[in-house]
């Protein structure tokens, strides 16, 4: 039986996109529509696994995302990167001029800054799926009101492109986590990416121990992420990413990080997709 993908939005978004790259064009999801839902189905096992963002290139980390993958001990078993193409579109036969209201994602909205504000007269407001709009102004046929979505949402929900391409910078790009309860079964597949998390005591140097140990054993830092603990503020766990070419040099990394660090979890290793 094929496995049931969880992704954030709908068919047309970029989570069902991402999926289809990863997985096959035929690929099953099941839409959720918030990052919430998505990991409560991974939880309930309604879904096998989950496609999530979890960072883009203009608008930054989400930073909700690494809180959930963490407390729900969820495992990270792939990632995949797609450039993120945002358009604008309506009903056919509508003009900039006469939209009022843009509705999309929130980081979509965040994506496409600059361009809006060139068209002070509409108004901006953040929904739970960029694809989601597009079929609501077709469904309903909502008049002066736009959707900022992929193409491919404007081509399922037969809306006319009011500007293409209007992202802030040209590369935008977005990467994407491969969710499972379950630890990534060996598939021949290299393993050279880990993903990580630890807390540190607020003391002299003790980042930079990490660091050390982190370099000596070879390992690229590809992204560092600091976040507040909650039950105690001003105290910080430090989420990371790292690529190696040994396998083995990483395990030994670890073995003496468990003991510098606290609370270390290491969420999954996996193949680099960059
Ligand atoms: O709304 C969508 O189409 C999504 O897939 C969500 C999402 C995100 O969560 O960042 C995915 C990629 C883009 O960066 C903008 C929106």
């Amino acid at each position: 039986m094929d496995k049931k993908i969880a992704i954030q939005g709908i068919q047309g978004s970029f989570h069902h996109l991402v999926a289809q790259q990863y997985y096959n064009e035929n690929v099953q999801v099941l839409e959720c529509m918030s990052f919430r839902e998505l990991v409560a189905a991974l939880v309930s096992g309604e879904a096998d696994e989950a496609v999530m963002a979890i960072e883009n290139s203009i608008a930054g980390s989400i930073l909700p995302n690494y809180a959930m993958i963490d407390e729900n001990n969820v495992k990270v078993i792939g990632e995949h990167y797609i450039p993120i193409d945002m358009n604008l579109m309506a009903l056919p036969g509508q003009s900039i001029e006469k939209i009022k209201k843009v509705f999309s994602h929130p980081m979509a909205l965040l994506q496409c800054k600059e361009f809006f504000k060139k068209y002070p007269h509409i108004k901006l407001i953040e929904d739970a799926d960029t694809a989601e709009v597009a079929k609501r102004i077709h469904v309903q046929q909502l008049k002066h009101v736009g959707a900022v979505a992929s193409k491919a949402a404007a081509d399922i929900f037969e809306l006319e492109t009011l500007a293409e391409s209007i992202h802030t910078k040209k590369s935008n790009a977005t990467r994407f986590l491969i969710l499972s309860m379950k630890k990534k079964e060996p598939n021949g597949e290299k393993i050279d990416k880990a993903s990580l998390k630890f807390e540190l005591e607020s003391k002299r140097g003790s980042l930079v121990s990490v660091l050390n140990i982190i370099r000596d054993f070879n390992l690229d830092m590809t992204k560092i992420q600091s976040m507040p603990i909650i039950e105690t503020p001003w105290k910080y766990s430090f989420f990371i990413d790292v690529i190696f070419e040994e396998y083995e040099e990483f395990k030994k990394a670890m073995e003496i990080l468990e003991v510098m660090t606290e609370q270390l979890k290491i969420f999954g290793t996996y193949k680099n997709s960059l």
